[in-house]
């Protein structure tokens, strides 16, 4: 693996006192990777995001950054399941949100970058659009665009494409896999669906149920770029397949 930009060393997290979500989580993530975890509702996905954001406390472990960034919000940057954007404000005034937290000057230094972004996601033609004027998928490019404006190390995207129609997500998976080629930043990426995992990933995490725990770390070692063509190879099946049987073969444990 090239250099770890970040290392969870048998993590867990408990919420209250009954409810273990995450349990000896180890895992290095290289500089650069597309790293997907997938596993069962409820087996810690989002947790693993919340400790990274320093959303919630880790309960055990260690979570170490690699990354050279003044902070963890300026070394990262989200994109849920829904976009979340203000209605009021219009597509470029979405992506400058997090400039304009900051400060004015900094909105309007970021402004080049906010329509680099907006072009290239494919939306310049709604520019001057609200929200309520766009697809969920466009709304989503929109969310992806605003996590990308501080041209983020790490990209976290917690089931990115979940809201979407199927072949809005086939379309925003293929971007995303041209926009990581160009850039190669570290992608942490929470998906239900395992062709989603296999199609991005240099490797899938799987989990078992709760408390989730590492199942398998599944090596995607098929040749990039890849394109919605690699679903149909025989290695692209096998690789799903095996990831089928772990996720089967995972068995819910009580805390
Ligand atoms: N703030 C909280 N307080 C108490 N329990 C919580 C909290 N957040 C999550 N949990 C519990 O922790 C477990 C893991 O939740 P988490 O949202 O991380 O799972 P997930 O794998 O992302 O689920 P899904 O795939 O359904 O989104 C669940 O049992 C959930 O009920």
């Amino acid at each position: 693996m090239t250099n770890t930009v970040m290392r969870f060393e048998h993590v867990s997290k408990r919420y209250g006192e009954n409810t273990l979500a995450v349990d000896d989580f180890d895992l290095g993530v290289g500089d650069g990777e597309f790293v997907s975890i997938v596993g069962p509702s409820g087996c810690g996905k989002s947790t693993l995001l919340k400790l990274i954001m320093g959303l919630e406390p880790l309960t055990g472990g260690s979570l170490e950054y690699h990354a050279h960034a003044p902070s963890v919000s300026a070394m990262t940057g989200m994109v849920f399941q829904q976009p979340l954007l203000l209605p009021w404000h219009t597509v470029l005034d979405n992506v400058l949100v997090p400039s304009t937290l900051q400060s004015r000057s900094r909105r309007r230094t970021d402004r080049g970058r906010a329509l680099e972004l907006i072009s290239m996601l494919g939306l310049t033609d709604f520019t001057e659009s609200y929200p309520y004027q766009l697809s969920g998928g466009m709304q989503q490019r929109v969310g992806i665009a605003r996590a990308l404006l501080h041209d983020p190390r790490i990209l976290l995207m917690d089931e990115p494409f979940g809201a979407l129609d199927a072949m809005t997500r086939d379309q925003l998976t293929m971007d995303l896999l041209t926009i990581w080629e160009r850039d190669r930043k570290t992608v942490l990426f929470i998906t239900h669906s395992i062709s989603e995992a296999v199609l991005l990933s240099d490797r899938v995490v799987v989990m078992t149920p709760r408390p989730g725990r590492i199942a398998d770390v599944v090596g995607i070692d098929l040749p990039r770029p890849r394109t919605l063509a690699t679903i149909n190879t025989p290695e692209f099946g096998e690789y799903a397949r095996r990831i089928r049987r772990v996720l089967d073969g995972t068995e819910a444990v009580t805390p």
